[in-house]
């Protein structure tokens, strides 16, 4: 396999005309074979409330906010998972704010149901919906420490924390300015604690944030050093910014498809064997063509709940995901959260195992 340098990255990521369509079709041919995953799943925000304040973010409330969700409880969480038994879906998706608990009004709900922070909550829902439903638990909470990792690691299938970019730079744009645990050192090393707990693992990149080509192509050299040392990285999701009102992004444009498009393909050079993701309910007209560029994965997609982090933009049905997916020649495959590449007792706890193996 052919190693990349930064500068070839670059290179790839500037391509212009011809070249564009070379690189989509060295990538292209790099995809190992003709299935397209999603993984059917429900959506769980657990609370809105978050430490950071991302300048794309619409999902994060303040505690003031008229509609902000403090903390799910038991029954509203488990209306919702039952519901997904009854689609069939496998994936519970637990994506929420980061360490809520520093917030007053999150932390007093928690206590009040005899937890002292986040992790504890989010680890008792996991081991409750693994002896209650056919779901299995894929968590995406932000920046955790080890020992918060390998607690959570017993009962979730997968786990998952976008890198969105390894520039400091932005840390001092208002993309990232009011968001500590958007430090790349922080993601950095949770995606590498992950990594040491061979806990299967779903990261990938924000695109359109004010990030330079340069810092595209670190980034996507950033996380193969990783996977490179430790192997857990199962999927990479290549997602574009999408402007909304109200946000101090709010008049950003979004990423043209073309950029779009030649991150994909070069994430497919350097990602042989990795899951690459780009959600089609953000790409409305234009998903297909990613598949095109070495894609091989829509991500979560969900019969019931809608995405809380994009709410405008609504699902594909699964019917129309098909017909989009054969149109390009290839075939439609359900997929668990965790990778089949993975689904063994070096990356999965008994329990997750067992559950597997009851399917
Ligand atoms: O691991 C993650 N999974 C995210 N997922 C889930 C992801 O699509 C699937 O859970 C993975 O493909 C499982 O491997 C999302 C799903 C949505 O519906 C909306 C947003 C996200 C965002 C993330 C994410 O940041 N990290
Ligand atoms: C859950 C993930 O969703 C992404 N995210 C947050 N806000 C937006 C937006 N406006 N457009 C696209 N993706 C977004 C971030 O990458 C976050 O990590
Ligand atoms: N707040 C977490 C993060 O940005 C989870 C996804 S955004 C709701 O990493
Ligand atoms: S993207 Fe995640 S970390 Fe950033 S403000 Fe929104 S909820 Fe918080």
């Amino acid at each position: 396999m052919p190693e990349y340098s930064k500068e070839e990255i670059i290179s790839l990521l500037n391509a212009k005309g011809k070249n564009i369509l070379s690189l989509i079709s060295t990538a292209e041919s790099q995809r190992d074979n003709g299935t397209i995953t999603y993984s059917k799943n429900v959506f769980l925000p657990l609370t809105d409330i978050c430490r950071n304040e991302c300048g794309y973010c619409t999902f994060k409330k303040t505690p003031d906010d008229k509609e902000a969700r403090i903390l799910m409880n038991y029954q509203e969480i488990f209306d919702i998972l039952n519901e997904g038994d009854k689609y069939n879906c496998k994936e519970a998706l637990f994506t929420f704010g980061e360490r809520p608990e520093e917030t007053s009004q999150v932390k007093a709900a928690l206590e009040d149901k005899g937890y002292s922070n986040m992790v504890d909550y989010l680890y008792f829902i996991c081991d409750e919906t693994l002896k209650n439903t056919g779901l299995l638990p894929h968590s995406n909470p932000g920046v955790l420490k080890k020992k918060e990792l390998e607690l959570l690691n017993e009962v979730n299938a997968s786990m998952g924390l976008m890198l969105e970019n390894t520039s400091k730079r932005l840390m001092k744009t208002i993309v990232h300015e009011k968001s500590p645990g958007k430090d790349p050192k922080l993601r950095i090393k949770t995606i590498e604690n992950a990594g040491k707990l061979n806990i299967p693992f779903t990261t990938g990149l924000l695109i359109g944030i004010g990030e330079t080509i340069e810092e595209r192509a670190e980034s996507l050299l950033e996380i193969k050093r990783i996977n490179d040392k430790y192997g857990h990285i199962q999927e990479i999701i290549i997602q574009n910014f999408k402007p909304k009102q109200g946000i101090p992004m709010e008049s950003w444009k979004e990423p043209s498809v073309i950029e779009m498009i030649k991150m994909v393909a070069v994430t497919r050079l350097l990602f042989p064997n990795t899951g690459v993701q780009v959600p089609p309910n953000l790409n409305n007209h234009n998903a297909q063509v990613f598949l095109l560029a070495g894609a091989d994965d829509w991500g979560g997609v969900s019969p019931l709940t809608r995405d809380f982090v994009n709410p405008e933009a609504p699902w594909p049905e699964l019917e129309d995901l098909r017909k989009m997916t054969e149109e390009m020649g290839l075939s439609l495959d359900e997929r668990l959260p965790v990778y089949p590449d993975f689904i063994s007792s070096e990356f999965l706890s008994d329990r997750i195992m067992e559950k597997i193996n009851s399917f």
